[in-house]
């Protein structure tokens, strides 16, 4: 098939990508010249495990194309997708200027029939809204349908190559072909292609994110408890996740999530139903507890350095809002790190791959080559974000280049004993303290 994506970003790029792997003629547009420019070099601008096999070998053999020409990038495509972005607006709502400016610019350049598809998270509705958008200037037939994505920066190509389902709104059964025979590839194993209305496919997506959301913040209130009782949220989690109606993932306990989408689409989802004139409190609860949640170490580091962070080192592990990415939208550590340094505090940093993103932010902080150089003369160690390097560290050496031999992990990275054990004073999230000389 020939395929258009517009917008090249996480999900675009992605998209464009893993459907040239599996033999389409793929052009990829996007209005940033100097991304379209580093792409046409043959240069990924984000960070994506896997996804530089593809991109190289489709673009050797011919199957996937850059381009800024909006024109020229549809032209005989049987297939348009949107992956463009869709922030929150001032009132929390999805903004849907970028959808809705495409769509206007879609309707007089269309030639052939089309199905146009919404890869991006947007509210109910839009898809009559891009529909009306293209119709009011085009001269033939076309589609709209809702496709929403659910792959996982860190782990997007497998996600993508191998979806636990794929989710199509469309009520046009031309439209539903197209559809099948696009996604038969990434379906073999017999995964399903869940047909539905648009508005359906649109909730479908707000509603998936939500529940996660609202699956990790409920754990994340057991973890807050859990320190007040004396339970430890780990255990629990094993204890809760093998009962097949709970499930094992989206439980662990941390500092609050983060990302590009959780935060904004939860917000969206609460804003849609305020629309509506339904008070949504579960949502409102999820948005408040992870607003607090991602804060809920600074109050433990003041209190540990007697109130006042003025000249501490405070070195920190993990800038990127979970491992595997350089996403650093929403990141809890970028908050911590700002409040930290309002306090007066130095900060020292190493994270793999996502200091570049941060130094165009926070330039004012010292950037490491290595997590043990970031530890040197430091007075303590915060934890945001569990990159598996972080997991077996050498203990020793740790406790030579740290001044105060002190861990927050917002990450729950370590096992208390080991903690113990080596002699840290060691803070996670729903476990008891480690304090040196005092026995479990
Ligand atoms: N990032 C994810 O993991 C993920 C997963 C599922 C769904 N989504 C949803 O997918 C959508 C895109 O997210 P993303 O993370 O890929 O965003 P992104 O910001 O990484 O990429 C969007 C791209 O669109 C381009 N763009 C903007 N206006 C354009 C225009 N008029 N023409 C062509 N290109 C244009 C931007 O330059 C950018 O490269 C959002 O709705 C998001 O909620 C994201
Ligand atoms: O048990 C868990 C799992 C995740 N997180 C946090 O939750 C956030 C989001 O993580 P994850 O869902 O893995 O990353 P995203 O790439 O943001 O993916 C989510 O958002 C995408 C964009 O909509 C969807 O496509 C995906 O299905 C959905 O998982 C991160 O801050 C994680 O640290 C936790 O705190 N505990």
């Amino acid at each position: 098939m020939k395929i258009s994506v517009i917008g090249t970003g996480y999900v675009g790029l992605v998209t464009g990508t893993c459907f040239a792997e599996t033999g389409n003629q793929v052009t990829c547009v996007d209005i940033d010249t100097n991304k379209v420019a580093r792409l046409q070099k043959g240069e990924i601008p984000i960070y994506e495990p896997g996804l530089d096999v593809l991109f190289d070998r489709n673009i050797a053999e011919d199957r996937l194309k850059f381009t800024t020409d909006l024109v020229e990038g549809i032209k005989d495509a049987e297939v348009i997708f949107l992956a463009l972005p869709t922030p929150p607006g001032e009132d929390g709502s999805a903004d849907l200027k970028y959808i809705l400016g495409v769509a206007n610019d879609l309707g007089p350049i269309l030639k052939n029939y089309a199905v146009i598809i919404d890869k991006s998270t947007v509210p109910v509705g839009t898809a009559e809204k891009v529909r009306a958008a293209i119709a009011a200037n085009a001269t033939i037939d076309f589609d709209v349908v809702s496709n929403p994505e659910f792959l996982r920066e860190g782990v997007a190509v497998e996600d993508f190559m191998k979806p636990d389902r794929v989710v199509v709104g469309t009520t046009s059964e031309k439209a539903k072909k197209v559809m099948e025979k696009l996604y038969a590839p990434l379906v073999r194993q017999g995964n399903p292609v869940i047909f539905m209305d648009e508005r359906s496919a649109e909730m479908t997506k707000y509603a998936a994110n939500s529940f996660l959301a609202l699956k990790i913040t409920f754990m994340n209130e057991i973890a807050n408890l859990c320190e007040k009782v004396g339970a430890n949220v780990d255990d629990i989690r094993r204890g809760i996740g093998t009962d097949s109606r709970i499930g094992k993932r989206f439980l662990f306990a941390g500092i609050g999530y983060g990302g590009s989408c959780f935060p904004k689409d939860v917000q969206a989802l609460a804003k849609t139903s305020s629309d509506y004139g339904y008070d949504f409190r579960t949502l409102r609860s999820v948005m408040a507890v992870n607003d607090d949640q991602k804060k809920k170490l600074l109050p433990v580091v003041t209190e540990y350095f007697d109130g006042n962070l003025k000249g501490k080192t405070i070195a920190v592990w993990g800038l990127a809002f979970k491992p595997y990415t350089d996403d650093i939208r929403e990141a809890p550590a970028l908050e911590n790190i700002q409040a930290l340094l309002d306090a007066g505090a130095n900060i020292t940093v190493y994270d793999p791959e996502a200091m570049d993103n941060v130094k165009k932010l926070i330039p004012n902080i010292t950037y490491c080559h290595t997590a043990y150089a970031a530890l040197d003369d430091a007075d303590a160690l915060m934890i945001f974000t569990e990159w598996p390097q972080f997991r077996t560290p050498d203990f020793e050496k740790m406790s030579k280049l740290l001044k105060d031999k002190v861990i927050f992990d917002g990450r729950n990275l370590y096992e208390l004993e080991t903690m113990r054990e080596n002699g840290f004073t060691y803070y996670s999230i729903g476990r008891e303290v480690v304090s040196p000389g005092v026995t479990a």
